[in-house]
């Protein structure tokens, strides 16, 4: 087993509230069944860190999972939870401090959203009180504002949005360990890149020890710090860093699970933080428009990126759309499309194909405005990545983009040039 560092944690292990996951030589063999599910498994999952479980169908992912809040129980083998056998504790009690998030948020549908959240916590006892702070400071944290959602019965919700709440009932009694099955599976494309930011910014503050299904080897770049590759009975192919699982399968298992034709999967490895921000003009909602016009002609900007009173960017309007005497909110269905600085180039670019101007806004920490990532920037981010591998061989090269992977990515995109505002339409 590797136990390379992950480049993402990295010197920050002083914030770790997660813990370390230790299987001993678990074997599930199911009644019924000829051959074990999971064939002696032994694995460490590093405290605080994201861990995926990726495999083909059947290999034992799941059973995998599910023995940690043993909603399934090993045949034979240990399984610790921060140096304790999970044995010894009730499972009950067990589940209770370990939060679980499955695919479509699996929402009680009788409940409100308050209610879904505020479960493990009132299994807890915890009072009245703080409860309902932890329900509206959960629902801050996943993009949902409290006033509006928290009485919200599952059905009055998107599918994107009840994934959310399901995130945020996983985390609800702020357990050390959570486990994800396939979290993000039911939503669409760019709801679940969302969903992944969110997911990776709170991990960024909270540092627990998540370790998540998927069958997504895209989604398994992005959010792991370490992917653990599962063959038919659980046995690993390979367990360590993305950067390593792409740069170095370990054998044509893992070659062809990762797709060697897949040139762009680098892109899953650049973040948007590394593309050279444009500084578009922002304005806050309650601003004078005169003001907020003034500003934007002396930068020569066309258009102006709104706030609101936590520097979040809510719209991003031409000048000339910009009416009355101060800066409005935009109309509740108008949701402005941004980028986190966790994405990764390959969500820029997608990003940016259903952007209506030639660039994205940037969030940072708090989800505060930061700047637009403009097409330009990211196609010479990429490109300079591009020449880079090639000009260090044995490296990355193979998972570097070459030019017709570039187009097919970015096929229908403007290719504007410098500002994002530059073609006023
Ligand atoms: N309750 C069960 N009873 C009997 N066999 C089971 C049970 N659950 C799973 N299995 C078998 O155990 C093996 C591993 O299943 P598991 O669900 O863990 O795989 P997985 O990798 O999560 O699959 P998928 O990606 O399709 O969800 C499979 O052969 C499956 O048929």
């Amino acid at each position: 087993m590797t136990q390379s560092t992950s480049s993402r944690s990295t010197g920050r292990d002083d914030a770790v509230s997660g813990v370390e996951i230790v299987f001993d030589d678990i074997v599930k063999t199911y009644a019924g069944t000829s051959g074990p599910a999971v064939d002696h498994l032994s694995l460490t999952i590093p405290a605080g860190e994201i861990v995926m479980f990726v495999g083909p169908s059947g290999c034992g992912k799941t059973t995998s999972l599910k023995m940690i809040n043993r909603l399934h129980e090993p045949t034979s083998g240990t399984i610790t939870i921060d140096g304790e056998d999970i044995r010894q504790k009730n499972a009950d009690e067990l589940r209770r401090h370990v939060g679980y998030v499955i695919q479509g948020g699996s929402l009680f549908p009788h409940m409100t959203v308050k209610q879904n959240i505020a479960l493990v916590p009132g299994l807890l006892g915890w009072d009245k009180e703080r409860t309902a702070k932890r329900v509206d400071e959960l629902l801050d944290l996943v993009g949902l504002k409290p006033d509006r959602y928290r009485d919200r019965f599952p059905r009055e919700l998107s599918g994107g949005q009840q994934q959310r709440v399901g995130v945020a009932r996983g985390l609800a009694a702020d357990p050390p360990v959570i486990l994800m099955d396939e979290p993000f599976g039911a939503v669409d494309p760019i709801t679940r890149q969302r969903l992944q930011d969110e997911l990776l910014s709170i991990q960024e503050a909270l540092r627990k020890t998540i370790v998540c299904v998927t069958h997504d080897i895209d989604e398994a770049v992005k959010l792991g710090d370490r992917i653990l590759i599962l063959t038919e009975g659980a046995k690993i192919a390979q367990y360590d860093t993305p950067e390593n699982v792409l740069a170095a399968p370990a054998n044509t298992f893992v070659e062809d699970f990762v797709g060697a034709g897949s040139a762009l999967k680098a892109l899953s490895l650049s973040r948007v933080a590394e593309v050279e921000l444009f500084p578009q003009t922002s304005v806050k909602v309650g601003e004078s428009v005169a003001d907020a016009k003034e500003r934007a002609s002396r930068a020569g900007h066309t258009s102006v990126v709104v706030l609101d009173e936590q520097e979040r960017p809510i719209d991003w309007l031409w000048l000339r759309a910009l009416q009355g005497e101060t800066v409005r909110e935009p109309d509740e269905d108008r949701d402005l499309l941004t980028i986190s600085q966790q994405a990764t180039l390959n969500d820029a670019l997608d990003s940016m194909l259903v952007s209506t101007h030639d660039g994205v806004p940037v969030t940072g920490a708090q989800d505060r405005y930061a700047g637009v990532a403009t097409f330009s920037a990211v196609t010479s981010l990429i490109t300079s990545k591009n020449q880079q591998a090639q000009g260090s061989s044995g490296d990355a090269i193979a998972q570097a983009p070459d030019d017709a992977d570039l187009e097919e990515a970015t096929a229908g995109a403007s290719a504007g040039s410098g500002a994002p505002d530059g073609e006023d339409g």
